[in-house]
């Protein structure tokens, strides 16, 4: 692929954008939809690669998904109804597909072998199959990682465990195993992550029970098709939002975003760090969705610690792109999962952002950074996505705070999540 040459110092960030569907939602649609008994229609699901790799492997396990404009149809069958696949079971890139899908075919009567890219391939799955294991699922070949062989006809049995990492793909996992299970699964969560499969549950006519950060499932529970409308992702608004702060003489307007409280961290610490934002047409719904609205605001250094890391987990490359624009010293911590999503992000996030002069050292679990600092070229700067959507689109909106040609390495990965995203950007663009 092509490098692609970033946009740089735009004269200032006009306008709206519609960002595209949730991605941790769109997922857990398609899930739910094939696991329900009837039809399950998803208006504006996210169409980008991860979304339609979950597409795929319910596909090949037999569940009728039709795709129009629109909207996603799909035809559940229930558990029970999904079937042996003639391949393995592709997962590309996708954690959130693998992880929660885990939960899913534990205990289905026949045997699996899941692949996935290389760098899902490298990525810890112990930790989902570890209470898998508790709760009765076996691997035949033994591996922490991808190709794994899932043995057929377990039969699981309720747990109460207490998630060892704030995970939300962790805790997802349980709760479909927990569907399947003979008894009521326990989940404890010390820090609470994001709550979509549990909203989705009521959705589609089924119960957890929370009691303080203890999560109940319940087996035996029937779940029936919905109509879904899927928010717009608020970690792909948080590209905006970040860039309407941070380019002089910005507005930008983000109509229809997702406004999940264990989703939205990001905004609260920008408003920690003095930024101000416009909520409007906020709607309750199954999950929250509003308008928001940024201008271009000056910020100071805050303290990040591990409380504050799961409701911002995936925009911290670009809470730490807002650091180096702030004035005084921000610090990142407990923010050591970064260093297992689609790569490193500590790790590629400093070496990155330092090639534009920014003033980061990085830790084990974060990053201090030291702001403000103009980001600038040295001779033709040449960044790289490592590979990985987030850091791609980081770095094009770090590059719109420099002058001179900025060359990003890998863009190809920004289609993961946010394919429209440099078309989203020149809609925006006012000389
Ligand atoms: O459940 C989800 O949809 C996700 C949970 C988070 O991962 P962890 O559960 O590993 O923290 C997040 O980083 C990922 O992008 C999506
Ligand atoms: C970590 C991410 O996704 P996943 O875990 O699903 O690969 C992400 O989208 O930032």
């Amino acid at each position: 692929m092509p490098d692609k040459i970033l946009n740089t110092r735009p004269g200032r960030l006009i306008g709206r954008v519609q960002v595209p569907g949730d991605k941790s939602i769109s997922h857990r649609a398609i899930m739910f939809g094939s696991i329900a008994q009837g039809e399950t229609v998803i208006e504006n699901i996210l169409q980008a690669e991860d979304v339609q790799t979950t597409q795929s492997v319910y596909q090949q396990l037999g569940v009728k998904i039709e795709a129009t404009d629109e909207h996603l149809k799909i035809q559940g069958r229930g558990f029970s109804g999904l079937q042996e696949p003639v391949r393995a079971l592709d997962f590309g890139n996708s954690g959130t597909t693998l992880r929660l899908s885990l939960g899913i075919l534990a205990a289905r009567p026949f045997a699996m072998h899941l692949i996935g890219d290389a760098s899902l391939s490298q990525r810890p799955m112990a930790r989902v199959l570890e209470p898998l294991g508790q709760m009765g699922l076996h691997i035949s070949n033994d591996a922490k990682t991808l190709p794994l062989n899932l043995e057929p006809n377990a039969q699981l049995n309720g747990l109460d465990y207490v998630l060892p990492v704030a995970s939300a793909q962790v805790k997802s996992a349980l709760i479909f195993a927990g569907l399947q299970a003979q008894s009521a699964t326990n989940i404890v969560e010390p820090i609470a992550t994001r709550d979509h499969t549990e909203r989705m549950l009521t959705a589609f006519g089924g119960t957890s029970l929370r009691h303080d950060n203890t999560l109940t499932i319940q087996p035996e529970q029937t779940l029936h098709g919905t109509t879904l409308q899927v928010p717009g992702d608020f970690s792909s608004a948080a590209f905006w939002l970040v860039a309407g702060l941070l380019v002089p003489d910005s507005h930008i307007v983000l109509p229809k975003v997702g406004l999940n409280p264990t989703r939205t961290g990001l905004m609260q610490l920008l408003e920690k760090m003095g930024a101000h934002f416009e909520l409007t047409d906020v709607l309750h719904d199954s999950e929250p969705m509003g308008t928001i609205s940024v201008t271009t605001q000056t910020l100071q250094a805050i303290q990040v610690t591990e409380v504050d890391i799961p409701a911002v987990i995936d925009e911290i490359p670009l809470l730490v792109l807002a650091a180096t624009q702030a004035q005084g010293v921000t610090e990142i911590r407990g923010a050591e999962e970064l260093r297992v999503k689609e790569t490193d992000r500590i790790q590629a996030v400093t070496q990155e952002l330092r090639k534009l002069g920014a003033d980061i050292t990085e830790h084990p679990d974060g990053f201090t950074i030291c702001g403000p600092t103009p980001l600038h070229v040295v001779n033709k700067t040449q960044v790289d996505s490592h590979g990985d959507h987030r850091i791609g689109m980081m770095l094009a909106i770090a590059a719109l705070m420099t002058e001179g040609a900025v060359n990003l390495s890998g863009s190809q990965a920004i289609n993961i999540s946010y394919p429209r995203f440099f078309e989203d950007l020149a809609t925006l663009w006012n000389e």
